[in-house]
């Protein structure tokens, strides 16, 4: 469809005006207020499956303008959550060097400086992402926090090394499949979970979030390098535009609730 900004004339209060479920009630992201949440201690933890052997088929790493994107293969299976679910794709959110406030959730109003989204399908319900996306219980996202570590996170060098190869819009690069777990928290117990959508135009309420407590670390030098490597133009256009601070607004809770797995 026509293309959509975070900012600017097709920016994201412009948004509904072209993509009508972007103007809708129950919309991601959202700040996570730690006074306002519901316990639910009948919420397991979430346990990824072939997550850590995804065969070995390469992955396709992508610029797709709006952020960077990794093709998953549906053999990696989320369990845990009220369906199955299966794997699609995972990308990232991130600010730039001017604005360090990267992530799309907010926790009590704290933005980290990145976070990650692994797009999950409802294979028990249909047949493949395309079929799941606009329906209420079509999609599953997982959502990690970053924060700046000492180190750098060799789970997440296996991204960020191929940075350089799709600079520009369009642009692909064959990833050498790696151990997807790694990318995520330790602990896969402590979350919050909410009924939301897309982030993103067409902003289809069809996503159970689950967003986990505990943040994952990369180093600065990694951060910098998400922040400053790609643009949103294809190699032909001019100039070019850096890709960042692809973060939706916070969007109004309404009337709906957020649990938490755990005691906070
Ligand atoms: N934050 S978010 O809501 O998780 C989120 C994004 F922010 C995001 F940029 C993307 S995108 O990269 O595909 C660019 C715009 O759709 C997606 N795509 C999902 C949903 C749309 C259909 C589809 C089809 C195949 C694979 C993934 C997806 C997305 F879900
Ligand atoms: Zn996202």
């Amino acid at each position: 469809g026509s293309e959509w900004t975070y900012a600017g004339h097709h920016g994201q209060e412009n948004w509904p005006v072209t993509y009508p479920d972007c103007g809708g009630t129950a919309q991601s992201p959202i700040n996570i207020q730690t006074s306002n949440i519901s316990y639910d201690e009948s919420l397991p933890p979430i346990e990824p499956e072939g997550y850590n052997t995804p065969g070995n088929q390469p992955f396709t790493l992508t610029n797709n303008g709006h952020s960077v994107e990794l093709s998953l293969p549906s053999s990696m299976t989320l369990r845990g959550l009220p369906n199955t679910f299966k794997a699609a794709q995972l990308h990232l959110h991130w600010g730039s060097p001017a604005k360090q406030a990267g992530s799309e959730h907010r926790l009590d109003g704290e933005e980290f400086p990145a976070e990650l989204h692994i797009v999950h399908y409802n294979s028990d319900k249909y047949a493949d992402i395309s079929e799941a996306k606009n329906k209420p219980d079509g999609l599953a996202v997982l959502g990690v926090f970053f924060e700046i570590g000492a180190t750098d996170n060799p789970a997440y060098a296996n991204i960020l090394h191929h940075l350089d190869n799709i600079r520009y819009k369009d642009q692909t690069v064959s990833v050498p499949s790696f151990n997807v777990r790694h990318l995520l928290p330790e602990n896969l117990e402590e979350y919050f979970r909410y009924q939301g959508s897309l982030t993103t135009p067409p902003c289809y309420q069809s996503v159970l979030w689950t967003v986990f407590y505990h943040p994952v670390e990369i180093s600065r030098s990694q951060l910098e390098k998400l922040q400053t490597t790609l643009y949103s133009t294809t190699a032909t256009e001019v100039p070019p535009e850096v890709l960042g601070n692809n973060v939706r607004e916070a969007q109004l809770l309404n009337s709906r609730t957020v649990y938490s797995s755990f005691h906070i």
